[in-house]
């Protein structure tokens, strides 16, 4: 029998759903009566009560795996239709709503820039405005069936709430959103770089306006309904393919699939996302650019950028971080010798890397700081330079955590 670690299409969910908790608690499950209201009112959105909430979630988090299976189960069993809408391998798919879910409950209504892009992000799957209460529906009867007699009348009330809410601000965010969902690509091609880094060009067939340093989603036909996000390495001009670095990770996820596309494939691309960018910072600032790995990409980007639009960046300092025998990008040195004033430094582990951010010549009075790499980096990157005085709010980094 499948584990609900891997069971990976509706019938397999079902047939695990029936081995682990029993047709009739199954069935009880998809009949329950959860008093599920047709739309929020969203001039008088309530977020649930935190404490009730926190409370249900910690009673909940020692099974939140299963639950979240069995949350799916439920769902394509309620609306088969919607299977189609999700990626074969759901095993992604449950760690994110898992993460979402999380951040739902800890974060409250601050987390609603969040959930707006996460509600525009989500008209690229083709998702109903109808399919958000099936969604709410299959969420309570699964919180409810695991929370077994803790759920009361008022665990329920703040979970609605708390999920209507939410709701209400992605369905608002996608109904304002004039913007494609997404755009078809053709791939011009792809150079291995190293051992595993291919940089791929590809050209929209329409306009794709985007930043520096902003990334797009993309999902190709050969692992479809699949997106992850890629930055793109090169700043915004007219006509211009856009230039993405993969590296593959040898999971057949996507990255693996984008190494193997070639000339004339057709791919899509998501709206282009994120706050890496040079707006809301002058140009006369000192500026610290972080890189690790492929998140160099970012930073690629944000030095051409500065190099065409504003010349010289004054000054500024590129951190790189990268595997052994990298950087992979045979652009790397000529593009870096190419920004006056700009030192760079490259390091091959994060204790190195760790050692030059506590640096104090690293970080001036007045520094912007652009970070792009492994979660675990951006991590401590803040934490030492916070620690070190450089406010909060002059770090730019882009979250994942919820993207789409
Ligand atoms: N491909 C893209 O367009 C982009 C990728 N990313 C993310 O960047 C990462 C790049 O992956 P790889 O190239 O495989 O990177 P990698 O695994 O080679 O790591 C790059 C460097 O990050 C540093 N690092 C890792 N963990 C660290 C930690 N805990 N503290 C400090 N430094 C640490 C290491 O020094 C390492 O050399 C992925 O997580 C990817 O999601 C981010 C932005 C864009």
């Amino acid at each position: 029998m499948a584990s609900d670690r891997n069971v990976q299409d509706a019938a397999a969910y079902d047939r695990w759903l029936t081995w682990k908790h029993g047709a009739q608690v199954r069935e009880r499950a998809l009949r329950s009566k959860t008093g599920f209201p047709a739309a929020a009112d969203p001039a008088a959105l309530k977020w649930g009560d935190q404490e009730v909430l926190e409370k249900s979630l910690a009673l909940l988090a020692p099974r939140a795996e299963e639950l979240v299976a069995y949350f799916y189960a439920d769902l394509f069993r309620r609306m088969p239709s919607l299977r189609k809408l999700f990626p074969g391998d759901m095993a992604p798919q449950r760690d994110r709503l898992l993460a979402a879910l999380l951040a739902l409950v800890q974060t409250g209504p601050e987390l609603a820039p969040v959930l707006e892009q996460l509600g525009r992000d989500h008209r690229k799957f083709g998702v109903q405005s109808g399919q958000y209460t099936t969604v709410g529906e299959s969420l309570i009867a699964s919180l409810a069936h695991f929370a077994g007699a803790a759920w009361t009348p008022q665990v329920q009330q703040a979970w609605l709430e708390r999920y209507l809410a939410a709701v209400a601000v992605m369905k608002a965010a996608a109904a304002q959103d004039d913007a494609p969902p997404f755009w078809y690509a053709t791939v011009i091609d792809h150079v291995i770089c190293g051992r595993d880094v291919a940089i791929l060009r590809v050209r929209p067939h329409r306009p794709y306006p985007y930043k520096a340093g902003q990334y797009a989603t993309i999902e190709s036909p050969r692992l479809p309904r699949v997106w992850r996000s890629y930055s793109i390495a090169n700043e915004p001009r007219p006509a211009q393919p856009l230039e993405f670095h993969v590296r593959a990770v040898g999971r057949r996820g996507l990255s693996d699939v984008l190494l193997q596309s070639q000339p004339g494939d057709t791919i899509r691309l998501g709206p282009p996302r994120g706050q890496v960018t040079l707006d809301g910072t002058a140009a006369g600032t000192p500026k610290l650019f972080v890189a690790g790995g492929t998140g160099w990409s970012t930073m690629k980007s944000l030095l051409r950028q500065s190099q065409r639009e504003a010349g010289p960046v004054v000054p500024a300092r590129l951190l790189v971080s990268c595997r052994p025998g990298e950087p992979y990008d045979p652009d790397f040195h000529q593009l870096v010798r190419s920004v006056p004033n700009l030192s760079t430094t490259l390091v091959h582990s994060a204790q190195d890397l760790g050692a030059e951010l506590r640096s104090p010549q690293v970080h001036p009075t007045g520094l912007d700081v652009f970070l792009s790499g492994p979660a675990e980096m951006l991590t401590s990157a803040v934490t030492l330079l916070t620690s070190a005085g450089v406010p909060r709010s002059r770090i730019h980094h882009d979250s994942l955590v919820m993207s789409a």
